[in-house]
């Protein structure tokens, strides 16, 4: 029995998120989330989708000849063949990142990726889910972030950058309006007027093409 995994898409877009947001990219969308963030863009990955070997996925991302893969969900730490994947993809020679809840605990990923962490917000309605181990094991090669829905959210994503020293142990911190929550001038804004050492993220894709799946 060959290793599988649940997979809801896998598509060639534009990297609208993170350090390389704007750079062409292959997307491995994997089905199943055991959180339910209030503003998940992306509802339509928590169930479905088709069980592929990692064979299989591994030859359609070739296809698209990437130098960029990003895994993610749903949650992609949910299925434990996601470690497998993600070593794979990086011996294959791509650069490649994860993008999680920070629910789950990310001390099994391939050094190589670039973990992309989320600490989810009160506004979020997850933030119980929050698994602080993990900003121990951050490095250089990562990204935490913040998806901020009101000032609240903002006030809290700092106190918290400032109790782990985020942008001392990651390489990125990410600041990113909730997508319908809270207008991204306002973050801006805030972030200039308290001179963070973060980084504002839009979500280049919606901008490009609206909230479509595959995009
Ligand atoms: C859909 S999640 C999938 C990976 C993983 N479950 C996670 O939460 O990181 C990918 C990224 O999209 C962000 N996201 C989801 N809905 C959003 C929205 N409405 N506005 C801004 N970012 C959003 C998530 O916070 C996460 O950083
Ligand atoms: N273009 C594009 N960039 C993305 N970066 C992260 C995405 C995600 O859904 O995790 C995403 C997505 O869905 N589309
Ligand atoms: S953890 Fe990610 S996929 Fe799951 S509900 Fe939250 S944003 Fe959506
Ligand atoms: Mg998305």
């Amino acid at each position: 029995m060959q290793d599988t995994l649940r997979i809801t898409e896998v598509f060639y877009s534009l990297q609208g998120e993170t350090r390389t947001a704007g750079l062409p990219t292959v997307f491995v969308r994997l089905t199943g989330c055991p959180l339910r963030c209030q503003y998940c863009d992306s509802a339509y990955a928590f169930s479905g989708g088709t069980v592929r070997t990692l064979d299989d996925i591994l030859e359609q991302v070739a296809g698209y000849r990437p130098r960029y893969v990003c895994v993610t969900g749903g949650e992609p730490l949910a299925q434990p063949n996601a470690i497998p994947l993600l070593k794979q993809l990086c011996d294959a020679g791509y650069e490649v990142s994860l993008e999680t809840s920070g629910a789950l605990d990310i001390s099994a990923v391939d050094p190589r990726v670039s973990r992309v962490v989320d600490l989810k917000t009160p506004d979020s309605k997850e933030s119980h889910r929050n698994r602080y181990e993990n900003m121990d094991l951050l490095t250089a090669n990562d990204q935490v972030k913040f998806v901020i829905c009101s000032r609240d959210d903002y006030d809290w994503a700092n106190s918290k950058l400032i109790q782990y020293g985020l942008d001392r142990r990651a390489g990125e911190v990410l600041f990113s309006p909730s997508h319908h929550d809270l207008n991204a001038r306002d973050l801006a804004d805030w972030v200039v007027a308290d001179n963070l050492p973060v980084r504002l993220q839009l979500q280049l894709h919606k901008y490009l093409w609206n909230d479509e799946p595959g995009r």
